[in-house]
């Protein structure tokens, strides 16, 4: 199939900046093949008319519990330590497959609808999301949630191994992570053993880290050391590894992630919801370590909307530094883009609009009163835009939604199913 994108105000990296040009764009299968004048001969059979419009590289949203949004709106206004323990956990030990393949297929549309072509998940009943990514199109990295506070969670391991075997690059479209949930939920003798399957199967590892300074305090009363210290000694941060968060760090740490190549996912909103704390996010970006987004589930943000996360990252990181030119807008569609390719080792393929590269691309509809004038196009991303100005999604080539309409989803279907599993249990 070829897809030729006409006209289009094209977002590209040249180099380390962001700059913004009039192109076409020529897709061949799930690749671009050109960017510039395409040729009349090119002979697409979907061409479509982008005169007002933005394309610009699919955001990645690197740290997410997709299925969350079953307890969406449910536990709010707590901070994080309460709500995992007296909401979330008790809902989440009754957690059902079926409720998680619904919740699945309803995150996916929201996560579409809103410029998502790829995400990393770290959850449960892991086949269940897979299985919907497969059949929606999108693409996804997916990590198994492990943690060993009880006996018997060796199978766990065992369970990522299994996904690895069946699913891992599955249509080029998924790829499996190891998801060793937090060092506070997991012990040093399971985090060896995380360690060790991620040598074994070469998968990077996504962890929670250093979210909250109650997290830090306990470590170093308890281990003498930091989180990110902890984990660096038991060769966690060895492995390609995404640590979510990363919110209370001292210089040592953001050497030790520097260092080792961590990527960090910022999360912006949900640090804030659950008063966890401002990332420092600017002392991270100079040490040269890799900062993408996300927007950790939609029981603490309590959406997943990336729009709203680039520009909570830049206007935080201003205030909180008292300087408005901190973590401009660039640097946050980068670390919603190419950084989120970087974090999980595929920026060779994706993250940006390259010749060469996967068609991961969205549409931004600019004829919105929001977006007018269009003075600079960077700053209509971060400042202005909204997740719902998103009028056609491309991955891998194939058009997920178009004029606002989503392809491979019955969004109905899916918010009836998501709302009537997460009644069942609740009330259960
Ligand atoms: C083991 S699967 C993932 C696990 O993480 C929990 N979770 C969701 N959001 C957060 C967060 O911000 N910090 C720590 N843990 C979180 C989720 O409820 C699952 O139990
Ligand atoms: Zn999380």
């Amino acid at each position: 199939m070829k897809i030729l994108i006409k006209n289009a105000q094209v977002l590209v990296f040249e180099g380390e900046k962001a700059v913004v040009k009039k192109a076409d764009i020529g897709i061949e299968g799930s690749r671009i093949v050109q960017i510039g004048e395409v040729k009349a001969d090119f002979d697409a059979q979907r061409v479509i008319d982008a005169s007002n419009m933005l394309a610009m590289p699919g955001l990645i949203n690197t740290h997410t519990h997709l299925s969350m949004n079953l307890f969406r709106n449910y536990a709010d206004d707590m901070p994080l330590w309460d709500w995992l323990t007296k909401k979330i956990w008790p809902l989440e030990e009754k957690l059902t497959a079926e409720a998680v393949y619904w919740g699945s297929t309803l995150g996916i549309a929201e996560l579409i609808k809103s410029g998502v072509t790829g995400f990393l998940d770290m959850y449960f009943f892991a086949k269940e999301t897979i299985k919907v990514v497969l059949d929606t199109g999108i693409r996804a990295y997916i990590a198994r949630g492990l943690t060993d506070e009880e006996e018997g969670k060796e199978a766990q391991l065992e369970e990522t191994r299994e996904l690895y075997q069946k699913y891992h690059e599955k249509e080029g479209r998924v790829k499996i992570f190891a998801g060793p949930h937090a060092p506070y939920t997991c012990s040093p003798r399971y985090l060896k053993k995380v360690r060790a399957l991620s040598d074994e199967l070469g998968i990077g590892i996504h962890i929670h880290l250093s979210e909250t300074q109650k997290e830090v305090d306990e470590s170093i009363e308890k281990w003498g050391k930091t989180p990110i210290k902890h984990v660096y000694d038991l060769g966690i941060l060895e492995r390609p590894t995404i640590a979510a968060h990363c919110v209370h760090v001292n210089d040592n740490d953001i050497e030790i992630l520097a260092n080792c190549k961590v990527s960090v996912a910022h999360n912006p909103t949900s640090n804030l919801k659950l008063a966890s704390g401002f990332a420092p996010i600017e002392k991270m970006l100079k040490a040269n370590v890799n900062v993408a987004l996300g927007t950790d589930g939609a029981s603490s943000n309590n959406n997943l909307n990336m729009f709203e996360e680039m520009h909570l990252a830049s206007i935080i990181n201003k205030c909180v530094n008292s300087d408005a030119t901190s973590v401009p807008a660039e640097a946050v569609i980068k670390m919603a883009t190419i950084n989120g390719a970087k974090a999980l080792g595929v920026e060779k393929e994706l993250g940006s609009i390259k010749v060469g590269k996967k068609a991961d691309i969205i549409l931004i509809d600019l004829n919105k009163p929001h977006l007018c004038p269009l003075h600079n196009p960077l700053s209509a991303i971060c400042y202005s835009a909204q997740g719902s100005d998103v009028h056609t999604v491309i991955v891998d080539g194939k058009i997920l939604m178009e004029n606002y309409e989503l392809k491979t989803i019955d969004v109905e279907k899916a918010m009836y199913k998501t709302a009537e599993c997460s009644r069942k249990l609740i009330e259960s």
